[in-house]
């Protein structure tokens, strides 16, 4: 599927937050969402599955304005992955995964054998399926995590939106979500704090900057010295790795040394 951000202009409280964003995610693409603390990158998400509607602009999804569409129907084809989890208590693993499937369910709300095994191949992909009998609200935040993975790839959806989805996440684990959600072979919209992620991990990437898309294309090509200094105001010096032959961003911000005048 494809996701189109039509001239977005966003509005929160009564401040402009996101302007004119023309934005695509192309079909089985990972669209990485980059940009400093309040650059719009969560507001851009939530507009990807029309829980906010833009004053300006239109969001597409395979060219159907998502305005015209109800929750279940987007729900039924966008996933979103929360940036934290919300508080379970009492639901096993299992049970968490299975409200994934609630946008498929009847109006009986009956959960049958398919739904099951969604869960279980959501479970085994995002690697919970040894928690499945553990009760949520025991879990560690990098568990619970990965238990908001694995409902969202049980939801069957034919698009995934991804809040910071790492920032629980132990190094190993950050490169198996990754992994397995590039493997999805979804549309993705993921908003990363990570660039070497994105870097390893993204098709395309969107830089915004102060609520306006800064810069857009294929990561190698986007994140540029000079792009990461004016945007994130560090100093990124690319590296070839070694061993893989990949370009790797060596960051290095302000030094407490350095005098005032020179940062
Ligand atoms: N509910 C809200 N009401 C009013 N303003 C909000 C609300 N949520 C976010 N904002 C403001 O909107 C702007 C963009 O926030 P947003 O969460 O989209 O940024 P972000 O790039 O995802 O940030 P972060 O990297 O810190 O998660 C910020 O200035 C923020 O303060």
């Amino acid at each position: 599927m494809k996701i189109e951000l039509d001239g977005v202009t966003l509005v929160r409280g009564s401040r402009e937050v996101v302007t004119d964003a023309r934005v695509a995610a192309e079909p089985g693409q990972v669209l990485g969402l980059l940009g400093a603390n309040g650059s719009g990158k969560s507001s851009l998400l939530r507009a990807c599955f029309g829980a906010l509607r833009p004053t300006a602009g239109r969001v597409l999804l395979d060219g159907t304005d998502i305005a015209t569409l109800s929750r279940r129907q987007v729900a039924r084809r966008v996933a979103v992955m929360a940036q934290e989890p919300p508080d379970e208590f009492g639901l096993t693993v299992a049970e968490s995964v299975l409200l994934g499937r609630t946008p498929h369910r009847g109006s009986l709300g009956h959960d049958d054998d398919r739904d099951w095994w969604h869960v279980d191949r959501a479970m085994a992909l995002a690697g919970v399926a040894h928690l499945a009998d553990r009760p949520v609200h025991r879990l560690s935040g990098g568990e619970r995590q990965r238990t908001l993975l694995a409902r969202s790839i049980a939801q069957e959806a034919d698009a995934l939106l991804l809040d910071e989805p790492t920032n629980h996440l132990d190094v190993s684990y950050r490169f198996e979500l990754m992994r397995t959600v590039a493997g999805l072979g979804l549309t993705t919209v993921i908003a990363l704090h990570d660039l070497d992620l994105a870097l390893s991990f993204c098709d395309r990437v969107v830089v915004l900057h102060r609520g306006r898309v800064a810069a857009h294309g294929a990561p190698a090509d986007v994140l540029t010295p000079a792009l990461v200094r004016d945007v994130f105001g560090v100093e990124a010096t690319p590296v070839v790795h070694p061993v893989t032959g990949t370009t790797h961003l060596l960051l290095r911000g302000p030094s407490v040394h350095e005098p005032e005048r020179n940062r």
